[in-house]
């Protein structure tokens, strides 16, 4: 962790630079710090060195607004103890830390709103929508199925039962991204409603986007650019979606891209469509 003599960076802001000043110094300084290279919303930080090693601080929201008071204890490691311990599944004795910077801040950083957008399948519109949303200064990151098995999930097979706890896991991974204000894209198969409906419900109204890529089986098939398919149909992959497995379409989602022989959509134009919605519902701005 980076740390400013012996202070502390605010929690949240890993990138926290050095402005040059010691940490006893007695001089009033303010130090710009930015989370993202490039960012140009600041946070004003107060320092007023004590000559002991101990610094006092205010901090200023970029609007000029104090933050919460109690921020300064916690910075200082004198954090409340706290009576109601939980068991959450396996986890016994813990406690939810809540931490006076939230959502609200980084997004207000990042001049967006975090949210979590999930597609069913498509890594190509994927990254189509993460490159454009980029050259708009947009914070993105994708989840794509494939690549958390590479790490993650690689413990879990395409078994029902895994495939849900592929879906749990990073539904919590892209609930942690949505708070820390990214719009995080999913692209995952995830066959199964029960398990998308269950990573709608654990993030706050509307900021799960459930995007179906409405793409007819001889159409993926055709495509095949792994041979997964060609291989399925041979009886070298067992339970492989949409030929011996289900995939369960969509009932209630937010955006529907389709591509089929009569209407022919480019992954651009696709990602075009998921942008316009961010636009219209106000998360390309905080
Ligand atoms: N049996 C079976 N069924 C479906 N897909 C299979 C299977 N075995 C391997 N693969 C490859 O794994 C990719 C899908 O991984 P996901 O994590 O997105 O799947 S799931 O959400 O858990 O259903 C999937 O990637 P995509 O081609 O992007 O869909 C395949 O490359
Ligand atoms: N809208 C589209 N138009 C034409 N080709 C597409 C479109 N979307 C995806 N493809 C192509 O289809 C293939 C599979 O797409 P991909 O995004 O890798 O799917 P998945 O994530 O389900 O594996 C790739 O070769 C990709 O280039």
């Amino acid at each position: 962790m980076n740390t400013v003599g012996s202070i502390k960076p605010l929690p949240g802001f890993g990138g926290l630079r050095d402005s040059g000043f010691p940490c006893n110094a007695k001089a009033r300084k303010v130090l710009r710090v930015s989370a993202v290279e490039g960012l140009q919303q600041a946070v004003r930080v107060d320092f007023n060195g004590t000559g002991n090693g101990k610094a006092k601080f205010n901090m200023l929201k970029s609007n000029g607004s104090p933050l919460d008071s109690n921020l300064a204890n916690e910075f200082a490691g004198n954090g409340k103890s706290h009576n109601s311990l939980s068991k959450i599944g396996n986890s016994t004795n813990i406690k939810w830390h809540e931490c006076s910077i939230d959502k609200n801040d980084r997004q207000n950083l990042l001049n967006q709103k975090g949210c979590v957008i999930w597609i069913t399948g498509k890594s190509t519109v994927a990254c189509c929508m993460s490159k454009i949303l980029t050259q708009m200064g947009k914070l993105t990151y994708i989840l794509d199925g494939d690549n958390i098995r590479h790490g993650l999930n690689s413990d879990l097979s395409f078994k029902a039962q895994d495939r849900a706890e592929n879906i749990r896991r990073v539904g919590e991974v892209a609930k942690l991204f949505s708070d820390a204000g990214v719009i995080c894209i999913a692209c995952l198969i995830s066959p199964y409603r029960r398990d998308r409906e269950a990573c709608r419900k654990i993030l706050p109204n509307g900021d799960f986007i459930e995007v179906f890529m409405d793409v007819p089986l001889p159409l993926c098939e055709s495509r095949d650019p792994k041979g997964l398919y060609k291989l399925a149909r041979a009886g070298k992959i067992k339970g492989f979606t949409g030929i011996d497995d289900p995939y369960e379409p969509p009932v209630n989602c937010e955006i529907t891209l389709e591509c089929n022989n009569e209407i022919y959509s480019s992954p651009s134009s696709m990602a075009e469509k998921v942008i316009c919605y961010l636009q219209e519902n106000g998360y390309l701005h905080a």
